[in-house]
């Protein structure tokens, strides 16, 4: 059966799930807050600022008001970044009976919130009625309806089941998993890891150094996660592995490329100061530093990677800081 889906945010990964769901069937309106790239949409049939290349159905419709977007919307899908997800959804009204969706990956500056947990807070909505979407989804692959599997989220076994109806396609295979906890700070914290990878590869270092950048940095996600309850088996699946293994292997990752720009010795104000497209790893670096350190946990990666952010070492320096620890168990 059709659902009427509203996508909030219309950057790559919107306009990206946008498309998957009008595949899937839905009935989908996409809010864009810029008016003259709502009426691009509606008249061009394709988001030219994100996708130029790439056709929309004629059925996807985009509207600038975040109230009439989402008026009679049965599901409402969070497309904007991680950091302003609070601030846009206290002006907005979605609707009582509403599934909300998250597809940001991030951690909240400040209160070290997932973003489930902001969504809940603001909108006063309960878990079985939100969801995340995660996994390795980089948006122009989805876009072009390259193959694709997925993780839809919610502590809610019949939400998720719900949510799997309503995106999964031929080329968009969505898993269900319970564990949003698990889910949530995998996905922000591979955005972390790949500015790591991005910046061993900007500094010349090959694929040896890349997979253990990978790997260990798994490993420091994976002891975040069970120390805050998350289910350690999400590690090794799509929304852990497989979303870390994307992000820092493709040209396509803006985390991974900030790196590697970092890498080559240019500063974070040059890197920020040229895309209007989100790195989160940058910004949630720091607060999942900050939570790591209130659950007792080590997180070397992460530490060097908020150093360089911070600029209190540079990429050069972030190597050696890692190499010179303590020798220690793998498991550690
Ligand atoms: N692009 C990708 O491949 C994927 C992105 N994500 C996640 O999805 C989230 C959104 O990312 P993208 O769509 O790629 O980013 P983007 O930078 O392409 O687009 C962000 C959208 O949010 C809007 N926006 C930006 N700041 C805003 C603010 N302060 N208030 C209201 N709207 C604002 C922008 O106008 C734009 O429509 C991020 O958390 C990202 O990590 C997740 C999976 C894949
Ligand atoms: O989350 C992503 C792929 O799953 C996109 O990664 P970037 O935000 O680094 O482009």
């Amino acid at each position: 059966m059709t659902a009427r889906v509203t996508v909030m945010g219309s950057g790559s990964w919107g306009t990206a799930f946008a498309l998957v769901l009008s595949d899937a069937g839905q009935q989908v309106t996409l809010w864009a807050r810029r008016p003259e790239l709502a009426a691009k949409i509606n008249s061009q049939h394709c988001n030219p600022d994100y996708f130029p290349t790439i056709d929309l159905p004629d059925t996807l419709r985009a509207d600038h008001d975040p109230d009439r977007a989402m008026a009679d919307a049965e599901y409402v899908v969070l497309a904007v970044p991680a950091q302003s997800l609070r601030a846009t959804m206290a002006g907005w009204r979605i609707p009582a009976d509403a599934v909300v969706i998250s597809l940001a990956k991030g951690i909240e500056l400040g209160t070290g919130y997932r973003m489930s947990q902001v969504i809940s807070e603001v909108g006063g909505i309960g878990a079985d009625r939100i969801g995340v979407v995660t996994g390795p989804n980089l948006a122009r692959e989805i876009a072009e309806r390259q193959p694709s599997a997925s993780v839809v989220a919610s502590t809610s076994p019949e939400t998720a089941i719900r949510l799997q109806e309503l995106c999964h396609t031929s080329r968009f295979r969505a898993y269900t998993n319970h564990d949003v906890v698990g889910c949530e700070l995998a996905g922000a914290t591979k955005n972390v890891i790949a500015l790591a990878v991005g910046m061993a590869a900007g500094l010349g270092f090959g694929a040896n150094a890349t997979a253990s950048v990978i790997t260990r940095g798994l490993a420091e996600t994976a002891r975040l996660g069970v120390a805050l309850g998350a289910d350690p088996y999400t590690f090794s699946g799509l929304a852990g592995l497989g979303d870390l293994v994307a992000t820092c292997s493709s040209p396509l990752s803006r985390n991974r490329t900030f790196g590697e720009e970092l890498g080559w010795g240019r500063t974070v104000a040059e890197i920020s100061g040229e895309t209007r497209q989100v790195a989160e790893g940058v910004k949630s670096c720091a607060s999942i530093q900050d939570l790591a350190r209130r659950s007792g946990v080590e997180m070397p990666i992460v530490d060097q990677v908020a150093a360089v952010i911070a600029g209190t070492i540079t990429a050069k320096e972030m190597i050696p800081a890692l190499m010179s620890r303590s020798a220690k168990p793998e498991r550690y």
